[in-house]
This record gives C-alpha cells, structure tokens and sequence, in this order.
C-alpha cells in the first residue's frame, strides 16, 4: 500500500485564490490588507519562508512591509520595530519571524504585538483566547493541517492524535485546536520526557511530527492506514529538508503531508487568511 498525499501545495493554491476575490472586495471598500514581517538575522531558512510569505502576498493582493534587522540587533532595536509596526496603519497584520536570536527575550517581542494585529496568533493574549474559546486568529500550522485534514476528507472527529513537539509555534497550540467541539480529537502529546513514544505512535490515527529530529518516525511506529504529518524540519549537510518521518512511512499509512509540498504551503496560505479575516472585521 501506498499512502495518499494530502496535498499542502494545492489545497494552499485553492484557498489563495478565494482570499484573492476577498482582497478585492475589501479593496472596493477602501481597504488593503497590509501583512508586516520583522526577521532578524540572516538564518536561510527564516530568510525563505519570509520571503515565500510576501510572493503569497503579491498574489493575493496584500501589501507587504518589510522589516529586516541583523543578527547583533538588541532587544531594545527589536522592540522599537515592533512599535513602529503598532502603530503603522499601512500594516494591519504583521508576524516577527521565529526563532529570534539567541540572547533575545522572545516572549517579550510576542507581548509588545498589538494583538489586534497578531497575523500568527502567538500573542499570549490570542492564546488565551483560544484557551477560552474566544473568537481570535488561531496559529498558522496548527490550522492549517486541520484544514489541510477536513479538505482530504481525514476523519478528525473521535480520533486518536498523537502529537510529537511542545513548541510555541506548533506543539503546544496543536492540542488546544484539535480538542475543540469542532474537531473532538484525543489528544495525546509527547515530547522528549516521553518514556515510550512508539508504543503512543502505533494507537494513533493521525500522527503529527513537529520534533526536529530527523527520521524519528519509523514505518513500525504507524498503525497502517493512519494520517502522518511531517512537519519537522532539519537540514541535510548539503541543505536539503529532511523531515521528522522515514520515507518508508509512505508504504504503512494512509495518508501522508510529504515535506516539503505538504504543510509548509498551508502554515503560509493560514497567514494569509488570518490577515484578510482581520482586515474584514476592520470593515464590520
Ligand atoms: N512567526 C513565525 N515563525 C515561525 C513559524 C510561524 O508560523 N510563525 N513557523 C515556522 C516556519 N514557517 C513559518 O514561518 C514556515 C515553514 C515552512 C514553510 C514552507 O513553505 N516550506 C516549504 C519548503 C520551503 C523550503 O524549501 O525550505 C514546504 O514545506 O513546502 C513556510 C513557513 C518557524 N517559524
């Protein structure tokens, strides 16, 4: 058996084009989505995955602000981006690319955001509104490979996740999507205090890898027919991505979200909508 692909890159293209007949009408009523981004440093990757960020907003018809600072920038250098952005009107959304450097306090960043203008949905006040169950913009990967799931038809309702991660951007929002009404998942999360993290992977329908740890999911860790997310990123000596999942994986379960081409596409496509939906209660 071969596993289906759930497509990032296509279901990405199909959601685009729909934010791009919403941008249009919010332009016809004097609005324009503007998507701000502060990258520090020169990390390649960080360095791509902005820039793939504003060609999605060139197509869709968002404006795109620029911040770049080096990697020596200080906290305080950092800080006064971030209010610059505040109080920008031209941007209505904006995302401090993450990790920031080391020696950075990062949740410092996160709090100064404006969380009206939030685009990822890490402000804690954000968080906590999705903790209560407020309307706010939800994190970008952990919507978009719910999206990324409800689009190929993967049952969510009643099924066993397992969760491999406990970062900011992926891991700890995960569970906190998945087990509302809408989605009524069972959530189990593993890290690396995890004692026994095959015998949590082989219960699991829906396998999500957000680890970093190259290859850590083996074809005798799925339970055949599960959905397996790949969604970690380390890099090859030669820089290639290598994800968090064995390519033999393919061979056991049902559904796999390759990497890349799988949940990237949608983490960029969630940002997008995050900043037309905010653009749209602007308007009422
Ligand atoms: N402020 C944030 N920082 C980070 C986030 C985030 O959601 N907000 N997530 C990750 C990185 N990330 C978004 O910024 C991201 C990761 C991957 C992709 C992507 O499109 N990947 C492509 C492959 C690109 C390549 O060849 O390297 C794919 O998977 O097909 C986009 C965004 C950490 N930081």
């Amino acid at each position: 058996m071969t596993a289906q692909i759930l497509d990032g890159k296509a279901t990405a293209a199909e959601i685009k084009s729909d934010l791009t007949a919403r941008v249009a009408a919010l332009k016809e009523k004097g609005v324009t989505p503007g998507l701000g981004t502060i990258l520090v440093g020169d990390d390649p990757g960080s360095q791509k995955y902005v820039a793939g960020k504003h060609r999605d907003c060139a197509q869709v018809g968002i404006a795109s602000i620029q911040r770049e600072l080096p990697g020596t920038a200080t906290q305080e250098e950092i800080e006064a981006v971030v209010r610059e952005l505040n109080e920008d009107p031209a941007c209505t959304g904006y995302i401090v690319q993450l990790p920031l450097p080391k020696g950075i306090d990062e949740n410092r960043i996160l709090e100064l955001m404006d969380p009206e203008k939030d685009a990822d949905g890490l402000h804690p006040m954000n968080l906590g509104r999705l903790v209560l169950n407020e309307p706010a913009p939800l994190p970008c990967t952990p919507n978009g490979i719910i999206t990324l799931l409800r689009r190929h038809g993967v049952e969510i309702k009643g099924a066993e996740v397992v969760v491999v991660g406990r970062g900011v951007t992926i891991g700890r929002p995960m569970p906190l999507l998945l087990t509302r009404r809408s989605e009524n998942a069972t959530v189990t999360q593993c890290h690396t205090g995890t004692r026994d993290l095959s015998a949590h992977l082989r219960r699991a329908d829906i396998i999500v890898a957000a680890a970093g740890s190259a290859h850590l999911i083996r074809p005798e860790d799925v339970k055949p027919g599960a959905a397996v997310l790949d969604v970690g990123v380390s890099r090859s000596a030669e820089g290639k991505i290598v994800g968090d999942v064995h390519p033999g994986v393919a061979e056991v379960a049902g559904w796999v979200a390759p990497n890349p081409g799988g949940v990237g596409p949608m983490t960029r496509a969630q940002l997008l909508v995050n900043v037309v939906e905010a653009a749209e209660r602007s308007v009422g």
